[in-house]
């Protein structure tokens, strides 16, 4: 334990932890419920972006598992809510930290995460900087979304879901949101999940997982649903 830990005083935030397949609306929906909710939140696949950027940053392979490990040592990311938008920065070597907001989500890096992803000595790594910031919250609850947070960051949250839609409906609301080819989004985003998946189960719903599907739901439909169960799990009986 770190002394700043030991010092706090004793407080368990309330863990919401929310997984699903690309565009089934994770990060837009789980940063909205945090907003109306009074509770702060964690987008744990900005960092696997961020190490990717590293990586293409300095000319390491995202295959080369072992330079990748070693790039661990000097990946410092940190993120900052600033109304609706969550700055995310890395600390590149002699440069200081460099804003990727917007460098993370490039298609090359898009294209690139899985293989990083896939590194278990990067997931370990990363999970517990993700506990450490669950731990640290300020707020009196965190949502936090990714791949594995049911299952692997955050088992024992109080709320686990699992956010899906049909797979026609999240391609489509990608390439509304990045405009180009229909069909390349549709084969990067069928891709990305089937090489996803291949590391974790984010298509069923484990034990105790509850699961919002949001085929037939607009957005507020949506962010609506996850604040009713967090409302419905945490609220005294
Ligand atoms: N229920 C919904 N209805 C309509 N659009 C949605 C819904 N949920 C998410 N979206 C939109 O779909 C797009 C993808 O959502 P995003 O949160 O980026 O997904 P993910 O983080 O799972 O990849 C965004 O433009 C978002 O605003
Ligand atoms: N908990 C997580 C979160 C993301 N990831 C990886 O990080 C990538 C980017 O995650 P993301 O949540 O930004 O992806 P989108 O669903 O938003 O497109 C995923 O494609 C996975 O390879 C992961 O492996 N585990």
């Amino acid at each position: 334990m770190s002394a700043d830990e030991a010092l706090s005083p004793a407080r368990t935030p309330v863990v919401v932890a929310i997984d699903g397949p690309a565009g089934s609306g994770k990060s837009s929906v789980s940063k909205a419920a945090a907003v109306a909710l009074g509770y702060a939140f964690l987008d744990t696949g900005a960092a696997y972006r961020a190490l990717t950027w590293l990586a293409l940053e300095r000319g390491v392979p995202p295959t080369d598992a072992a330079a990748i490990v070693g790039l661990l040592h000097d990946f410092h990311y940190t993120t900052e809510v600033h109304g609706d938008t969550t700055i995310v920065r890395v600390a590149d070597g002699a440069r200081a930290s460099v804003d990727v907001t917007e460098a993370i989500r490039e298609p090359r890096v898009t294209a690139a995460v899985s293989d990083i992803a896939r590194i278990a000595e990067v997931r370990i790594a990363l999970n517990e900087v993700f506990r450490r910031l669950i731990r640290r919250t300020d707020r009196p609850g965190i949502v936090v979304e990714g791949r594995d947070i049911t299952t692997v960051v955050a088992p024992d949250a109080e709320v686990r879901i699992l956010l899906t839609a049909a797979e026609e409906v999240r391609i489509a609301r990608r390439s509304a949101e990045l405009s180009p080819g229909a069909a390349s989004t549709a084969s990067q985003l069928r891709e990305r999940d089937r090489r996803d998946a291949q590391v974790v189960d984010f298509l069923t719903a484990a034990p105790g997982v509850t699961t919002i599907d949001s085929t037939e739901l607009d957005f507020g439909q949506t962010v609506q649903a996850v604040v009713e169960l967090v409302r419905a799990t945490t609220s005294p009986h």
